[in-house]
């Protein structure tokens, strides 16, 4: 694994508990999670080959440090990307004309919850797809997408997602403050709220959506009013669809 900062690191956590033996290379870390082999340059790695090459720095650094591993690349070997918007072709070619699976994971891998994108690139064979989706399924659910410009879009709304809900979060406890609670009752309400509201909406045959919040709403009463404030404009769903669409365009730039 090259790079192991937060999404690395989120990964390799769930990763570390199976059985293959992993190293990483990482100048900006002390340690990684589950006692894998951790090392600061490439150097140290000169003349070993792995079967799979995890590409795990910012996708504006790929170029300059991913050409260099293309000698650390087992025959019948693969580069596992979770690079946002950075293409596979690019880094197939970076990469000596490696066989690329690009991947887009979110942050709650590292309780086992994220939700990956899976996209296995011109290349890539059916094993190394099999053991990417095996890979991931340890770190959460999967869906493997059939086009690039589609793992792009899982990026905009799965990828960078927890940062969203994490901002509406904030910001709902922020508005929960201004009620006179403090910060840590603000807190606890805000997520035990939202915690509880979609582990109902995620319960086997639970409602729709729509029919859930319509469960919540009496007619004239506080939901109902509370709701018009939210979202009787459209407002809210404007701003999440320019939301996804911002995401996705910055990946589309990163290419
Ligand atoms: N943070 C997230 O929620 C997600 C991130 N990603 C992708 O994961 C990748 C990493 O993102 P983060 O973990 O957020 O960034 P980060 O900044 O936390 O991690 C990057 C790591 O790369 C290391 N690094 C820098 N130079 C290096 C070198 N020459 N060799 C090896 N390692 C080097 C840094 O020390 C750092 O630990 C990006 O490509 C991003 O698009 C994908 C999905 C979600
Ligand atoms: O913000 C980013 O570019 C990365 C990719 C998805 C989540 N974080």
């Amino acid at each position: 694994m090259v790079g192991c900062g937060k999404m690395g690191s989120a990964l390799l956590g769930q990763w570390a508990k199976g059985p293959e033996s992993i190293t990483v290379v990482d100048p900006g870390q002390e340690s990684v999670p589950g006692g894998a082999r951790l090392v600061s340059d490439r150097a140290e790695i000169e003349g070993e080959c792995f079967d799979c090459i995890v590409v795990a720095v910012k996708p504006q650094m790929i170029d300059d440090i991913m050409p260099a591993y293309a000698a650390n690349l087992a025959p019948g070997g693969y580069v596992l990307s979770i690079a946002a918007g950075y293409s596979a072709g690019r880094l197939s070619q970076a990469m000596n004309g490696a066989p690329v699976v690009r991947v887009m994971p979110n942050l709650p891998a590292a309780i086992g919850q994220g939700v990956s994108g899976i996209y296995p690139a011109e290349g890539a064979t059916a094993a190394h797809t099999a053991h990417v989706q095996d890979f991931m399924a340890r770190a959460g659910t999967t869906v493997t997408v059939a086009s690039e410009d589609e793992l792009d879009r899982v990026t905009a709304v799965a990828g960078s997602g927890p940062g969203y809900v994490f901002e509406i979060a904030r910001a709902y406890a922020l508005a929960a403050m201004e009620q006179g609670f403090t910060e840590e009752q603000a807190r606890e309400m805000v997520l035990g709220t939202i915690g509880g509201a979609i582990a109902m909406a995620s319960e086997p045959g639970a409602l729709s959506l729509e029919d859930l919040r319509n469960s919540v709403t009496s007619k004239g009463g506080t939901t109902a009013a509370g709701l018009a404030a939210l979202n009787g404009d459209d407002g809210l769903t404007d701003r999440l669809r320019a939301t996804l669409q911002a995401a996705y365009d910055r990946a589309v730039e990163l290419r």
